[in-house]
């Protein structure tokens, strides 16, 4: 039989949620407060109302030496998606559910994080979105352990339901910078991340006080040049 494209319609459940895994471009995302996020239906009248995800960033500070030399300064994991971005785990609400619990049960099924351990509630809700073109009220928590639960949160991951599936696996981001001023954080910052969690990313190292704004601003300069000198 010939090769068929197959339709859209066979694509099953992919079509429900195709939509918001696509790449996106920054300009979409507006920041609001979580009360106006939650305080209105978002959407026009007759169509459907725009749905909740949630995603978190958990870490710990560090210290250790890379070669006795490079200070990581902090653990901080994020994860490779299915879709070959960067991210944090987490995801869109189910109908019914409050976003706080949404997120636990999502960082439960994704990152095995042992809700009774670590749940996350409103005290860790750090910003929230909106994004149009993806009809979703984006909102982002943190949440500091120590560095001992912290890698046994990551050693975890890898039991965790969607590990192999929607989580291909978890990642470090590289703390610290050698002295060429690009391996480490720079280069780290020119992969591709899904949404704005790259801002997400450097807004909590700045706000956890964990590298400053000037030490950012140097970074993602660093990255712009290793950028220009290797990418298209
Ligand atoms: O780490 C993140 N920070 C900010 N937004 C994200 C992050 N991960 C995903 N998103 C946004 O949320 C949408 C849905 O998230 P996700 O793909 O995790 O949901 P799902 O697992 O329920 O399908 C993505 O398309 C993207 O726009």
């Amino acid at each position: 039989m010939a090769n068929r494209e197959p339709d859209v319609s066979e694509w099953g459940v992919l079509t429900a949620t195709e939509g918001y895994g696509r790449p996106d471009s920054q300009e979409d995302y507006e920041q609001i407060s979580y009360e106006d996020a939650m305080g209105k239906t978002w959407g026009k009248n007759g169509e459907k109302p725009y749905r909740h995800a949630a995603h978190a960033m958990i870490y710990a500070p560090d210290g250790k030496k890379l070669w006795d030399m490079y200070e990581n300064k902090a653990v901080i994991l994020m994860m490779m998606r299915f879709d070959g971005y960067i991210g944090f785990p987490g995801g869109i609400m189910d109908d019914g559910e409050t976003v706080e619990f949404g997120l636990n049960r999502e960082l439960e099924e994704e990152i095995g994080l042992d809700p009774t351990r670590h749940s996350f509630t409103k005290e860790d809700h750090v910003l929230s979105y909106v994004t149009h073109n993806k009809r979703l009220l984006l909102h982002f928590y943190c949440k500091k352990v120590t560095l001992e639960e912290c890698l046994e949160i990551e050693k975890r991951t890898i039991d965790a339901d969607e590990y192999g599936w929607e989580v291909l696996g978890p990642i470090r981001v590289p703390m610290f910078t050698l002295n060429d001023n690009e391996r480490g954080l720079p280069i780290f910052l020119s992969n591709k991340f899904i949404g704005n969690a790259k801002e997400e990313l450097l807004y909590c190292i700045e706000k956890e006080n964990i590298m400053t704004k000037e030490e950012i601003q140097v970074a993602l300069e660093n990255c712009e040049k290793f950028k220009a000198r290797y990418m298209r």
